[in-house]
């Protein structure tokens, strides 16, 4: 193996970044291009250091890409976020990419009953929370009057609880609403439609904590909160091409198809931590048979959790098999192209079917001539995720049939699937205990990651506050300001 030793390059005038120890500006390494990484690097950069950002795959994004399939575009996975993620819409603006979502201008969410064809819909009104989702409950066709009215006394008790309280993490959100009263059919027909798209995970297996959080911060802290936004372009536009063009103005140094393979620190203290002032350096494979050392001031480690355990040094943090704790869980996403229109909206929830979300893509992905592309956002899949493409087939278009009269007799000129095995953390009850905060023993050295504590599950929101999180860490033990301000105002 070649090994070349290279310093950064960003290009800010000289004297534009605060001074190192020993003259010129502070250098970091974000070691991951997803959301995490891409937040901390612009973050870094705005404040003046300069950046290198290394990836191991062609392109940033992480989880939340595009690829080709023929002349379309293709989303590994709907991505949706609600009008109360504000450090994603942070990260949009700094991306400049806000022209590139559509938000709704009222949380509607169409939900059809697949055994009888019925439409509901969660909606709210401009009234203060929680009355802003009363009419909609009122009218909710999908539960009995006894089932609403004991939704509503849960959402009351919900509003109660505190989500960082660490009690909670260990308690499971199913016996909870159990315990307030909410019936098999409550949990299906509201309580999971929610939460499994949200946490994926169903309410038996996942945290309190966090679907406290998940229902609070949604549906219950202010009435536009869970108005639904989602890409109006291939997630991989917005991602990757509109946040490379962000990281290029910045200055930052974009290294892609650059895996990193080792951190060290040169000032290892007797205790195997690194003393403060000490330097790091990456060691990135930039190609077969190819290295740099990038030396740094700041590294964030932004990867996931598994990658993060075999990358950290010793002794950087103190537990670091609970890293290893935490697990995964997946989402299988299910495209058809249809030869014609079947859905008139742009989503659907279902319920009484294995479907769960139904999106119209056809816009977004670049088709014309007619058709229309669905794709079915399938969380919590453990069951399905290593079905037969044949046995999917099977399976969801006569359900498609069933839930969008219009596909019967249509012809589905393409089905494929793709596979997230590891899509998510799985936010089982004590997780939070799992989850490391941005600060390691290293104090040069930090982590980000949506599976980091941020107190949100797996989502891009969480992705972007990791990164800010962690930038705020590093810059603040740099003694310099990090101005955003948005983790503060959330
Ligand atoms: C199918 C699917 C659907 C989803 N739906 C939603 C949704 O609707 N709403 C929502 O908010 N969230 C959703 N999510 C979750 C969301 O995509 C993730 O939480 C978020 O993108 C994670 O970002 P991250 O930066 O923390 O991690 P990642 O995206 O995993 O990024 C880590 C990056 O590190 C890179 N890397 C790993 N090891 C190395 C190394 N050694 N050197 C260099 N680079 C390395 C990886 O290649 C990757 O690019 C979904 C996820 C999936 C998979």
């Amino acid at each position: 193996m070649t090994t070349t030793q290279s310093s950064t390059s960003g290009d800010r005038p000289s004297g534009a970044a605060p001074a190192a120890h020993g003259g010129g500006q502070r250098r970091a390494v974000v070691i991951g291009g997803g959301l995490a990484g891409t937040t901390a690097a612009l973050a870094l950069a705005d404040a003046g250091l300069r950046v290198t950002l290394t990836e191991a795959r062609p392109r940033l994004g992480g989880l939340a890409f595009s690829f080709r399939r023929g002349d379309l575009s293709v989303d590994n996975g709907q991505h949706v976020f609600l009008r109360c993620c504000t450090a994603y819409q942070w990260f949009l603006d700094r991306i400049a990419a806000r022209d590139l979502v559509t938000v709704q201008e009222r949380l509607d969410v169409p939900v059809v009953d697949a055994d009888n064809g019925r439409l509901g819909r969660i909606g709210r009104s401009a009234l203060p929370v929680p009355l802003h989702l009363a009419a909609s409950l009122a009218r909710y066709p999908h539960l009995s009057l006894r089932e609403r009215a004991s939704v509503g006394r849960a959402a009351l008790a919900l509003r109660g609880l505190d989500p960082a309280d660490p009690a909670l993490d260990g308690v499971d959100f199913g016996s909870w609403l159990t315990a307030r009263g909410q019936s098999g059919r409550t949990v299906e027909a509201l309580w999971d439609l929610v939460g499994v798209a949200t946490l994926n995970a169903t309410a038996g297996d996942a945290s309190l904590g966090l679907a406290a959080m998940v229902f609070k911060t949604g549906l219950l802290s202010d009435p536009a909160a869970a108005d639904i936004g989602w890409a109006s372009a291939p997630l991989g536009d917005l991602h990757d091409g509109r946040a490379r063009t962000a990281l290029d103005a910045a200055g930052v140094r974009v290294l892609l198809r650059s895996r990193a393979t080792a951190i060290t620190a040169d000032r290892i203290a007797a205790d195997g931590i690194t003393a403060a002032g000490g330097s790091r350096e990456v060691t990135v494979e930039t190609g077969p048979g190819r290295a740099e050392r990038l030396p740094a001031d700041v590294v964030v480690l932004a990867v996931p959790q598994r990658e993060a355990h075999g990358l950290l040094p010793e002794g950087a943090v103190e537990d670091p098999e609970k890293l290893l704790r935490i697990g995964t869980a997946p989402i299988l996403n299910v495209h058809v192209i249809y030869d014609r229109q079947v859905l008139d909206r742009p989503f659907v929830a279902a319920l009484g079917s294995p479907v769960q979300w139904v999106f119209d893509r056809t816009a977004s992905s670049g088709l014309t001539g007619g058709g229309q592309y669905v794709a079915l956002s399938q969380s919590a899949a453990q069951d399905e995720i290593d079905l037969p493409v044949a046995e999917l087939r099977d399976r969801y278009l006569p359900e498609l049939e069933r839930l969008l009269p219009a596909a019967r007799g249509a012809e589905v000129r393409d089905f494929f699937v793709t596979r997230e095995r590891t899509a998510t953390f799985a936010p089982a009850p004590g997780v939070g205990a799992l989850r490391p905060g941005p600060v390691t023993r290293d104090p040069g050295l930090y982590l980000a990651g949506a599976w980091t504590a941020t107190g949100w599950p797996a989502t891009m929101e969480s992705a972007v506050r990791s990164g800010l999180q962690a930038s705020r860490e590093a810059l603040s033990a740099l003694g310099l300001p990090s101005d955003n301000g948005v983790l503060e105002a959330a």
